[in-house]
């Protein structure tokens, strides 16, 4: 690891995945290389299948590559086992996804501040730090309701809330926007930046929508397997 990957929040090299169906093998990303700095907002770009998701699973921890490296927060994830992975992603990493995956038993609060509970933090105190984040969301009224009784961009809300309790040092979004209309999408995708530059957070959003994406600090592309930067159309 040189100097410049120490300070990365999370970076990868030659990433590969394959998957193999049968006797039928695809390479879905090749060659892959990737650095977040910290506080860093990148957003990924690319047509339907081209690897996206596969991608952000494996610079979460959530899946293994084929070939390569992923490092998170200065840890290479291949030396670690299960348990020391699960570990690092709660501690390093928040995740926000298209659909909000919010238990639906438990009320915002409660979602909330469910990763600091797991993390080893009291009650009181990850009530206390999940209100806080719900009130900067905008959710403060809605602390005790359950993700059936809230809108969907409110539950959106109360999902960037979640990602961010742990105070991670980099938070992987796929598509956090793709389930809203243009004014939801639109409001989530600034909440995301505006706290991405309030509390220091990097972020890697993954989506298809070209405009907001613009809105990054840099877009790359997944083409062909590969990930390229060019100019947005
Ligand atoms: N577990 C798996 N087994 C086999 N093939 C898979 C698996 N996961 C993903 N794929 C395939 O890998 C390709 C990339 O899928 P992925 O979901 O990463 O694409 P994406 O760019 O996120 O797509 P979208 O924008 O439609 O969500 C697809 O062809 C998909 O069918």
């Amino acid at each position: 690891m040189n100097n410049t990957e120490q300070e990365m929040v999370l970076w990868c090299r030659d990433l590969a995945r394959k998957f193999t169906d049968g006797y039928l093998s695809v390479e879905v990303l090749r060659e892959v290389n990737l650095s977040i700095a910290p506080r860093e907002c990148v957003a990924i770009i690319g047509a339907s299948g081209s690897g996206k998701s596969t991608l952000l699973h494996l610079l979460g921890g959530l899946d293994r590559p084929t070939q390569g490296q992923v490092w998170i927060a200065g840890q290479n994830l291949a030396r670690l086992n299960d348990t020391e992975r699960g570990r690092l992603r709660n501690r390093a990493l928040g995740f926000i996804y298209q659909l909000h995956h919010l238990l639906p038993e438990f009320t915002a609060l409660e979602n909330t501040a469910l990763p600091l509970l797991i993390a080893g933090a009291s009650t009181a105190n990850a009530q206390k730090k999940a209100m806080a984040l719900l009130q900067r969301v905008g959710l403060e009224a809605r602390f005790n309701h359950k993700p059936g009784e809230l809108s969907g961009g409110e539950r959106q809300r109360a999902a960037v809330a979640r990602a961010l309790v742990t105070d991670p040092r980099c938070v992987l979004a796929d598509e956090p926007t793709g389930n809203l209309d243009r004014k939801n999408a639109e409001q989530v995708f600034k909440l995301m930046l505006d706290l991405n530059h309030e509390l220091g957070t990097a972020l890697v959003i993954v989506t298809h929508d070209i405009h907001l994406a613009a809105q990054t600090d840099r877009v790359l592309t997944l083409m062909d397997g590969r990930l390229v930067q060019e100019p947005l159309p």
